[in-house]
């Protein structure tokens, strides 16, 4: 059985806003799940509709074999057994460490010797030991947002809700509790929904990836699905920064609506065919060098460093295209030849596919 299963659910904001529209989604028992998408997407109303400070509008919300929301009631957030940590830890200054984790202990009436055992115990296991003592103040900012991670899994919750939970970390102490959170989750077998900006943070923690888009589900998979098969043009330039040109393919490939850009077939990776948008990834294009003047096919404006590969911007027949470039980075204003290893094709939605996402978010989710 799955731990948080959305069956239909929509959420209207009493102003109207559609914040979620049509979301089904199963979380299963022990699986890390993030949420991802452009701002606005829906991914704080997906999450606080699961810890129920949101209630749908239609639709059913269960955690296990509990309805807990059904468009007519909703069990209360205390009531559901969820811990949740947020991006501003909501540390008491007046408590100490020790007290601020008891809490949920405290409103649960479970014994002052248990309570103290297990606040001991979820110390050790947030890297803490024997810090129940402290005062919050003395305490730097990742041991704070540790604190509010033990007081999220103190009461053994039947899953942990993380909204920007890391956000405000620096690196590299955000790396490092990253990898601290993905360990610590597994070993305990907790379920986790974790609501995070950082795409890549995402695809790193991630069992599964949610993309959302105007309050809808993109697309759920596994990271590797949806860095190499995107159901959608939108997914492939949220995700990977896909290059989107818009045009048609034939038997003879594709060719860009300007007539700038020719792709042979072989390059396609399927074979729809018609008017659409093609997809490129910036690890599919080749960037080699160029040297006469004559054979010139772009020009670099921006080249960026990267650890794993350097990040270019090739200006090539009125279009721009970025790149990842491993092995030596060229400079701004270098001529270059780019060669599509692989592409992908997005023929243009039919009335009866789901509803596409907005072209803002086409035009704008490249950060
Ligand atoms: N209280 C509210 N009243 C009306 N509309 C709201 C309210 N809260 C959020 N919305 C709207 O609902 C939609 C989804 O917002 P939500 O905060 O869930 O997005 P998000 O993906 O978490 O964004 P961000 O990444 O910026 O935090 C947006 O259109 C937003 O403007």
């Amino acid at each position: 059985m799955s731990a948080i299963t959305l069956t239909g659910v929509d959420l209207r904001y009493p102003d109207g806003t559609a914040g979620l529209s049509g979301i089904d989604l199963d979380v299963r028992d022990g699986e890390f799940v993030a949420l991802v998408g452009p701002s606005g997407s829906g991914k704080t109303t997906l999450l606080r509709t699961v810890a129920g400070f949101l209630a749908p509008t239609v639709g059913l919300v269960r955690l296990g074999d509990e309805v807990v929301a059904d468009g007519t009631r909703a069990v209360p957030p205390d009531k559901r057994g969820l811990g949740m940590v947020f991006q501003q830890h909501a540390i008491w200054p007046h408590r100490s460490v020790g007290r601020n984790v008891a809490y949920p202990l405290e409103v649960a009436k479970v014994p002052r010797a248990r309570r103290a055992e297990r606040v001991a115990d979820v110390l050790d296991l947030v890297g803490l030991p024997g810090l129940a003592k402290r005062d919050p103040a003395t305490l730097s900012g990742g041991q704070r947002q540790r604190v509010a991670l033990a007081r999220a899994l103190v009461a053994q919750p039947r899953a942990l809700l993380l909204d920007e939970a890391l956000s405000a970390l620096d690196e590299p102490l955000r790396d490092r509790l990253r990898l601290e959170l993905r360990t610590l989750t597994r070993a305990q077998n907790l379920t986790v929904v974790h609501v995070t900006h950082d795409r890549a943070e995402a695809l790193a923690l991630a069992d599964r990836v949610v993309v959302l888009d105007g309050g809808r589900i993109q697309q759920v998979g596994t990271p590797e699905e949806l860095v190499q098969r995107p159901r959608s043009a939108f997914v492939a330039k949220f995700l990977s920064d896909a290059n989107l040109l818009p045009g048609t393919v034939s038997d003879h490939g594709f060719s860009s609506a300007d007539g700038g850009v020719h792709v042979g077939r072989d390059r396609l990776a399927d074979m729809s065919s018609g008017t659409g948008i093609l997809a490129v990834l910036p690890s599919d294009i080749e960037v080699t060098s160029t040297d006469s003047a004559g054979t010139t096919q772009g020009i670099v404006m921006s080249s960026l460093f990267g650890r794993e590969a350097s990040d270019v911007v090739v200006s090539c027949r009125g279009a721009e295209f970025r790149c990842a470039v491993r092995g030596t980075r060229p400079v701004v204003g270098d001529r270059v030849r780019l060669t599509i290893r692989r592409a992908l094709f997005y023929p243009a939605p039919t009335k009866a596919d789901v509803p596409a996402p907005s072209a803002a978010a086409l035009a704008g989710s490249r950060r």
